[in-house]
This record gives C-alpha cells, sequence and structure tokens, in this order.
C-alpha cells in the first residue's frame, strides 16, 4: 500500500531544494532517492535536498545534539552528499520557521561543516555565520574550451576554485563541468565560480555546482568569491582590522558577505518557502528503483 512521505520546496536566490522534514530520521533516502525527487522532469525538482532532522536522531550530528536542535542533512541534486550549502541553510531555517520549531532571532543549525549561527530578521532576509575561509596553498587553473584563468583555491566547508574573468559568458553553456587543474588539488570534486567585477565592492557571478551542474546562486561560493576578491584587492580584514563587505550578484538574485577581523564570514539574503505537498512512496520506490 502506498503511503505518503510530507515535502516542502523552497529557494533562496532560486538554488532550489526539496524540503523533507523527518525528525526522527525514520526515512531512508537513498543517493537514488535523492536524485529522483530532484529530478526537474520526473520528479519535484531541485539543486539539492535539506533533511530535516533531529540532530540527536542523526549519528553525524549527534555529537552537536547540545548546541543546535535541528541536523541540515544536505544533499546535492546527483544524491551525493555535500559538507555545507550556504543558501539551504537559510531556507532550512525558513522551513523551521514556518513548522513553528523556531521563532524570529537567532538559532543554531547543525551542519557536516558544523554548527552554523543563523539569525531571522524582522525584514525578512535571513544571516548566516559562516565560520571561516580556509585558503589552501598552491595555483590551479580552470579551463572550459579554448580559454583558462588562474584561480583561487577557496574552502569554505566544501571546495571551490574561483576563477575572475573579463566576461561571464566566457564560461560558455556549463552543460558539463569545468576543468580544474592540477586534480590533486581537489579530490572530492570541486564547486567552480567565474566572476566579473560590477564596482568597488561588488562582484557578479556564475557557478556550477558539484553534483548539480550550473545552478542560479551558491552561498558557500558567493563567500569563497567574496573572500577571493578582498584578497585580490587587498583587502585582508586580520590585517587591517576592518570588515570586508562585497555584494555578490548571482543569476537568481544578491547576497552580501561580510569577513571579519576575526575571520568570521556572515552571509545574509532572502529564504522562500513555495509549496508543501505529498511525495507517494510508490512513485519513489519505482523512481528510485531507476
Ligand atoms: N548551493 C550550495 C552548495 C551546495 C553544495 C555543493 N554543490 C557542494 O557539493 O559542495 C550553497 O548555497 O552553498
Amino acid at each position: 500500500m502506498s503511503t505518503r512521505i510530507a515535502f516542502l520546496k523552497g529557494h533562496g536566490t532560486q538554488n532550489d531544494f526539496v524540503i523533507v522534514p523527518d525528525p526522527e530520521n525514520a526515512l531512508d533516502l537513498t543517493p537514488a532517492a535523492v536524485a529522483a525527487l530532484c529530478d526537474r522532469r520526473a520528479g519535484l525538482g531541485g539543486d539539492g535536498l535539506l533533511h530535516v532532522v533531529r540532530s540527536a536522531a542523526h549519528p553525524e550530528a549527534r555529537h552537536m545534539a547540545g548546541e543546535a536542535e535541528w541536523f541540515m542533512d544536505y544533499r546535492n541534486g546527483d544524491g551525493s552528499v555535500a559538507e555545507m550549502c550556504g543558501n539551504g541553510v537559510r531556507v532550512f531555517a525558513r522551513y523551521l520557521q514556518r513548522a513553528g520549531h523556531a521563532a524570529e532571532g537567532d538559532l543554531a543549525v547543525a551542519t557536516r561543516g558544523g554548527v552554523k549561527s543563523v539569525h531571522i530578521a524582522k525584514d525578512g532576509d535571513i544571516t548566516v555565520g559562516m565560520g571561516r575561509a580556509r585558503l589552501p596553498e598552491g595555483e590551479v587553473t580552470v579551463t572550459v574550451g579554448e580559454r583558462s584563468w588562474p584561480a583561487r583555491n577557496v574552502n569554505m566547508g566544501n571546495p571551490h576554485a574561483v576563477a575572475f574573468v573579463d566576461d561571464l559568458a566566457h564560461a560558455g553553456d556549463l552543460l558539463s563541468p569545468p576543468s580544474v587543474s592540477p586534480a590533486a588539488a581537489y579530490p572530492d570534486g570541486v564547486n567552480v565560480e567565474f566572476v566579473v567585477d560590477r564596482g568597488p565592492g561588488h562582484v557578479a557571478l556564475r557557478v556550477h555546482e558539484r553534483g548539480a551542474g550550473e545552478t542560479r546562486s551558491c552561498g558557500t561560493g558567493a563567500c569563497a568569491v567574496a573572500v577571493a576578491a578582498a584578497r585580490r584587492d587587498g583587502l585582508d580584514p586580520a590585517v587591517t582590522g576592518l570588515p570586508a563587505t562585497y555584494t555578490v550578484d548571482v543569476p537568481g538574485g544578491r547576497l552580501v558577505i561580510t569577513e571579519r577581523p576575526d575571520g568570521a564570514i556572515e552571509m545574509t539574503g532572502p529564504a522562500v518557502i513555495v509549496a508543501e505537498g505529498e511525495i507517494d512512496t510508490e512513485w519513489l520506490r519505482t523512481a528510485a528503483a531507476g
């Protein structure tokens, strides 16, 4: 007999997610099931999936349960697991607010990238404490077709290669992943950002996400870009003692990123729930079986 699984659909600057509330971690969300749900033609469609679980009920999050009641078990649209999703955390917090699990103000969310502090503002925007960037040494190169660019390796819990380009169109159709070398710099794959300047402290990007393809936004990517842009502009808040703020335009909207003198990075942007419904478990079982 087929039963139902509740879901919601949401987005943050058009990085869109299927949200599956499962407080006690009772569902077996296999990679194939996630890919079927995120399929844009045969499924619900999404760049990724936010599995909403109580930290105490998830083996990867139990150690964070004292700090954060809820764990964002994030999956990419192809079913793979990622450490962090910046837009996802905002949408996750919006879901918790809508479900009555969180109120306007501050809350903590557990992720594979650690506990993130979240502030839900009165005006609707959500700010996430994204932690510090790591900047692994070594040159990396991003190539699309005949064009290559030097890129900055930035780790926001998940891996990024940030390339400054003259024109975002030079990234091509991004239907396949850009090549990034040396491959050894990214043993677990990489998210690639192409960036142009829009003005002082203002950039725009396109992104090819690991496990999802080109998306309309990437929160961790926007943070990686802001840090790369600041260093390129000779700004290191740890040295100047002053915060550095960048406005990052993405195809799906705008994010504002601030890096503080202690290295802490904050990202502010919108988060929207657009629908809710029920998944037919018989359909999911069949779709996931291929
Ligand atoms: N869209 C996300 C990043 C999602 C994870 C990424 N594709 C990866 O595999 O690292 C964001 O908003 O940060």
